[in-house]
């Protein structure tokens, strides 16, 4: 598996304390590079005219266009001094680095989507935006036409292109089958009581009658039914229907403008979900490469399965997020969900077609859906409604925000705000700071509850919850490096406490990642040398004041496509057990190998085709066991021809047989067997001067034989030569199983007192105490902070019993390491060291004795491995 978890220091050799300077606060504070030309003390005044005299311009354009455009207020535009205090207030939630606030679009983990519209859609409003926090640009396909969205695209890439540390993503929501009422010359005022008529027939707007966008308007109504504009902001019942036109009473007045929602209170319109224009402007889409579809109106997974083989079709790599705002969604909603890449929840049609009392519970529901599944999660529409008209939102829309941030959204969404709203650069500002000081409320740790059954068995998902710990329990950050955003985007679902600063060498998935809730995207490109890689990114974040000298961050890499490899390799283990088939193509499907190799199968060859014949593959080749030990080498012997008689009978009994890592380690060795040797006598002797081994090396043995290269069991004899009892390599631990029934064998025999300890370490590893574990991490000086975050790794797990089908309440366990992770090896090796050692100990105390097999050979105690 080739990611890694592991942490860094930040040191300041990467660069120079300069770029870091304490010099002028507002300088320190304002937004990075537009405000560089903005803010500069000699350009002051100047600057403020520029500024004044453009929102004008725009105001009046905009204001022909769309009569119901409210100008934008030139108290939009910040004053030096109420800027500085702004971003300071904004500092002063945080944690209080100065240079970390540069960008609000940095420490704010909960994401902006805003609304381009009348009011936004120039070069000077959209950069404003983008510095204001802004992290996606949503076009809604219900207004305006190609030419004006494709100026708003092409300056949404402008920005992205020249800006050096800020991304938008581009979000295309389709009109979908909403009906709406038509274009208007100027909004007519709509009292209670009065009569008013919706039409089918094109073109009309008259005080008393208005077209319906929906020719199948009249037939969907029925005289009774409550009609919503705008989500209820009017109502209207029917009273009488004709062939063409639905006569109704208005119920609640107001001002009807251009385009207006109308909605039929628990109704959804029988129009597919998705529409001629809809595709039309999906294709729009995919030619102008957006990042996300929000798609209006889903009624099921069908529809999110239909646009997705079109997107593939198309070569097309765009995310689809879907509007859960139809009363018919709600029974599919989970099905919809699994579908998508993301939800909306869209309350202003939610509310109208289903109860609005639902709504809220309907937004915690989606987004516990949605966290729970992995997907993103965006609470839209009346987020600070009042900020339209005026420059301070009401509380109960700051609360609004706050709850949509606390319930765990990745984004919160501005609509009319920024669209044609007076202050949307004041309803961007006002959403980053209650989304900044709420953040700041949330504690870490909290993981969704059942986000590991969405991703049983996988690696990542692992390292993405042990960097998720290591975030909490340390408070750092995390750097993640990310070809496809698959890793980034994973991390935020595990919601750690720190940044997740995501470097991806792809400008695609830097703006994808824009959505995601904690993600920071960062392009690079990636050097063939990881260590390059890693300093080159945590230079970049110190330059920009992102991480501090001396931090700790956490190191992710992805294990779809790891910056050190363009293949990456994937090792899972025991592939006779009956789940390995279930296990692998589950993986295979998520990672789609090219080549599969299986090694060291230990099974006969016609099991092994058995097994092949399971995994799917069209084509495989197998090689036949050669055996166990590779080849045997007989050493050859010098000395008498034969060592045995019986009778007339002689023989040559102990020849020495040799695997290849035996030759290989000690080529020039041959046997010398004396006289005297008894065929029986196993003991035979090689030349010292041939062995390239230390005098001293018996004595270098320690006691876990299993953390050891190459190793041999050998002892000086008198006479300069060595007797041979064992060569126990790292590999071949079949070897010491050997030693262990030579061991053995003479304590049955001879040695009454003996006694020997068989300990199953599989199960010493589930009963191991907790304290023996820190114990032995504090013996063998591992730092700190890591042992912390190891013994959080070991102690945090919970349990659940399936009692009944019914899961039991959560329970903790007291001792014993948590298996399948990649760190149980680890402990369980530190703590047999420890046992080695205590042997050891009360060995050379005098306590205990070990054992010896011949006069000269080596001692032995234990046998870890
Ligand atoms: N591209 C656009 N062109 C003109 N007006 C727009 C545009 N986008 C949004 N608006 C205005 O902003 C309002 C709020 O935006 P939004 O909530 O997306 O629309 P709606 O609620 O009508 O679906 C719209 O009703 C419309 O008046
Ligand atoms: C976000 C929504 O969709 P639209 O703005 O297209 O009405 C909504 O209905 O809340």
């Amino acid at each position: 598996m080739a990611q890694v978890v592991a942490t860094r220091s930040i040191h300041a050799n990467f660069f120079s304390k300069a770029s870091g300077s304490l010099q002028d606060p507002v300088e320190k504070l304002k937004p990075a590079s537009f405000a560089s030309k903005v803010l500069l003390p000699d350009h002051r005044k100047s600057n403020a005219v520029v500024l004044t005299r453009n929102s004008r311009i725009t105001a009046k354009r905009a204001a022909r266009a769309e009569p119901e455009l409210i100008p934008v207020s030139p108290e939009d535009v910040p004053k030096r001094e109420e800027q500085y205090e702004q971003l300071r207030g904004i500092q002063q939630v945080g944690d209080g680095s100065v240079g970390m606030w540069s960008k609000p679009t940095v420490r704010r983990k909960t994401k902006i989507v805003c609304t381009i519209g009348p009011s936004t859609n120039t070069r000077e409003m959209i950069w404003k935006l983008a510095e204001a926090g802004m992290n996606v640009a949503r076009l809604n396909m219900s207004h305006g036409d190609h030419a004006s969205h494709q100026k708003v695209i092409d300056l949404v890439k402008e920005y992205n292109a020249q800006s050096k540390d800020n991304t938008i993503a581009i979000m295309l929501d389709t009109k979908g089958p909403e009906v709406r009422s038509g274009d208007l010359p100027q909004p007519i005022t709509l009292t209670t009581g009065q009569e008013f008529t919706f039409t089918i027939k094109r073109g009309v707007g008259t005080p008393d009658c208005v077209s319906v966008n929906y020719d199948d308007f009249v037939n969907d109504v029925e005289v009774g039914d409550m009609l919503l504009v705008d989500g209820g902001m009017m109502s209207l019942v029917v009273k009488l229907k004709t062939e063409d036109s639905v006569k109704c009473e208005v119920v609640d007045g107001g001002e009807l403008k251009s385009r207006r929602h109308l909605n039929v209170r628990g109704k959804s319109a029988t129009l597919p979900s998705i529409t001629e224009k809809d595709w039309d402007d999906i294709k729009f889409g995919v030619d102008n490469k957006v990042d996300f579809y929000a798609v209006s109106f889903v009624k099921d997974a069908e529809v999110v399965h239909e646009l997705k083989n079109y997107l593939q079709s198309c070569d097309a790599d765009i995310h689809v997020i879907v509007k859960i705002e139809s009363a018919d969604s709600i029974p599919n909603l989970h099905s919809i969900i699994t579908a998508s890449d993301g939800a909306m929840v869209a309350r202003g049609d939610l509310g109208a077609e289903l109860p609005i009392e639902e709504v809220p519970l309907l937004q915690e529901e989606i987004i516990r859906t949605c966290r729970s599944m992995g997907k993103a999660v965006i609470v839209a529409t009346n987020m600070l409604e009042s900020m339209i008209v005026h420059p301070t939102p009401t509380r109960a829309e700051v609360s609004d925000i706050a709850i949509a941030v606390r319930e765990g959204a990745d984004s919160v969404m501005l609509s009319g705000e920024t669209a044609h709203g007076k202050f949307p650069l004041k309803a961007v500002k006002v959403m980053h700071t209650v989304a900044l000081r709420t953040e700041a409320t949330i504690s870490g740790g909290e993981m969704p509850p059942n986000l590991g059954q969405a991703f049983k068995n996988h690696m990542s998902e692992m390292f993405a919850c042990h960097a998720t710990m290591m975030s909490n329990t340390l408070g750092i950050s995390t750097v993640v490096f990310t070809r496809t955003g698959f890793m980034a985007i994973l991390l935020s679902h595990y919601r750690p406490s720190g940044t997740i600063f995501a470097f991806t060498n792809e400008k695609r998935i830097q703006q994808r990642l824009a959505l995601y809730q904690g993600v920071c995207p960062i392009y690079m490109e990636f050097s063939d040398d990881a260590e390059e890689t890693f300093k080159t990114a945590l230079a970049l974040l110190q330059k920009q004041g992102m991480v501090k000298e001396g931090e700790e961050v956490a190191l992710v890499q992805s294990g779809r496509q790891p910056i050190w490899r363009f293949q990456s390799t994937h090792n899972i283990q025991g592939c006779v057990s009956p789940k390995f088939i279930r296990s692998f193509l589950e993986y295979s499907r998520e990672h789609k190998p090219d080549i599969v190799s299986l090694l060291e199968m230990k099974v006969s060859g016609l099991k092994a085709d058995k097994i092949f014949s399971n995994l799917g593959f069209q084509f495989s080749y197998k090689v036949e066991a050669f055996g166990f030990f590779g080849g045997i080498w007989d050493l050859g012997f010098r000395g008498p021809p034969f060592t045995w008689y019986r009778g007339g009978l002689s023989e040559r009994l102990n020849r020495a047989i040799r695997n290849d890592n035996w030759v290989r380690t000690f080529p020039h060795c041959s046997v010398t067997c004396q006289e005297s040797s008894r065929a029986i006598d196993l003991c035979f002797y090689l030349s010292v001067r041939e062995l390239p081994c230390p005098k001293n090396l018996y004595s270098e043995v320690p006691s876990c034989t299993r953390s050891l290269p190459t190793s041999s069991f050998l002892k000086l004899s008198r006479d300069d030569e060595v007797l041979l009892r064992r060569v126990v390599s790292n590999e071949e631990i079949k070897d010491n199983i050997i030693v262990a029934k030579e061991v053995i064998h003479p304590m049955r025999s001879k040695h009454k007192k003996w006694m020997a300890i068989k300990i199953d370490l599989e199960k010493a590893n589930d009963r191991v105490s907790w304290d023996f574990i820190d114990a032995s991490l504090q013996a063998a000086s591992i730092l700190d902070f890591l042992r912390k975050v190891i013994m959080f790794a070991i102690t945090s797990s919970t349990m659940q019993i399936l009692w009944n089908e019914v899961p039991t309440q959560k329970f903790s366990s007291a001792r014993g390491i948590r298996q399948g992770c990649p760190l149980p090896p680890y402990l369980s090796d530190l703590c047999m060291d420890w046992l080695g050692q205590s042997i050891s100990s009360s060995i050379n105390s005098g306590i205990w004795s070990p054992i010896w097999l011949s006069r000269y050979g080596p001692t032995f105690s234990n046998f870890f491995c």
